[in-house]
């Protein structure tokens, strides 16, 4: 579904994106792991087409991205880091406001809006202010806002950062009820290790804008050849990292906003 070769980009003297290669299957759920600046923002907003790879090819669906870029937008959802919904509307209000943007008929617009409140379990409160709504709810009425259009391939941010397990918990069902029932490939950049062993079937570990390791989680803790080795070990070993060094201030700096912005 999603084809990376020998990606790069560049930014002046500094090398963002070097040289990589992957392939996300259809329906699979893919996570993009590595310390700050590894690279993961830079190759997702090329292939969002919002930003040019300085060489190397990608295609989504078979289609080259670069060639075909209004195409593939409409193949893509996208949920970013920085908050999307606006907390003085109800949840249905931002969907609608959503789907009146992407100019669904009345008739198709409440009926996908539905679908979807059902889907991200959020009919109950559908309207109900987003201000009163947990992290969680925020989180999947974003999920929302992004799939109206029905994308096959839906590209995610950090989308549990800043949330408590529990509500991190159900983004991420979320996310594989999605994947089970609309058959919407996932990508997903995440820092936390233990739920990209947990929800997704590979992953990369990008590290100074390289792949230093993919596969399926299972088979890169084996790799470590260490009885109870988990994925954290596997990062530290192919990056030479904690997550601590850089992973830490940016949690804190996405917590304080997410605080600004419920509190
Ligand atoms: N527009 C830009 N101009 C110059 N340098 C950039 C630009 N965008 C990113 N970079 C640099 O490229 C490198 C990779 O950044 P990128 O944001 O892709 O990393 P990341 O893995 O997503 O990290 P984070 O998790 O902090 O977002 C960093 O060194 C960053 O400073």
């Amino acid at each position: 579904m999603i084809e990376v070769e020998d990606l790069v980009k560049r930014f002046g003297d500094k090398v963002a994106v070097d040289h990589i290669t992957f392939s996300i299957q259809e329906g699979e759920a893919f996570g993009l792991l590595g310390p700050n600046g590894a690279g993961k923002t830079t190759t997702i907003r090329m292939l969002i087409t919002l930003i040019p790879p300085t060489s190397g090819q990608m295609r989504i669906a078979g289609l080259d991205v670069q060639r075909h870029k209004m195409v593939i937008r409409r193949l893509l959802g996208y949920v970013s880091q920085s908050l999307s919904a606006d907390s003085t509307l109800t949840g249905y209000e931002n969907l609608l406001v959503v789907a009146k943007l992407l100019g669904f008929p009345r008739q198709e617009r409440e009926r996908r809006i539905w679908e979807v409140l059902e889907l991200l379990n959020l009919r109950d409160a559908a309207h109900s202010l987003v201000r009163t709504y947990s992290g969680g709810m925020v989180r999947r009425l974003e999920i929302g806002q992004a799939i109206l259009h029905r994308p096959r391939i839906l590209i995610l941010d950090e989308p549990t950062i800043g949330l408590d397990p529990t509500a991190r918990r159900s983004v991420w069902e979320a996310l594989e009820l999605l994947r089970n029932q609309e058959q919407i490939t996932l990508l997903v950049t995440t820092h936390y290790m233990e739920e990209a062993d947990a929800y997704c079937q590979r992953v990369a570990i990008m590290d100074q804008g390289r792949i230093a390791a993919i596969g399926e989680p299972a088979a890169l803790k084996a790799s470590l050849n260490r009885p109870g080795a988990t994925l954290e070990d596997v990062f530290t070993s192919v990056t030479g990292n904690t997550l601590e060094s850089g992973g830490s201030y940016r949690e804190v700096r996405q917590l304080r906003r997410r605080a600004q912005r419920f509190g």
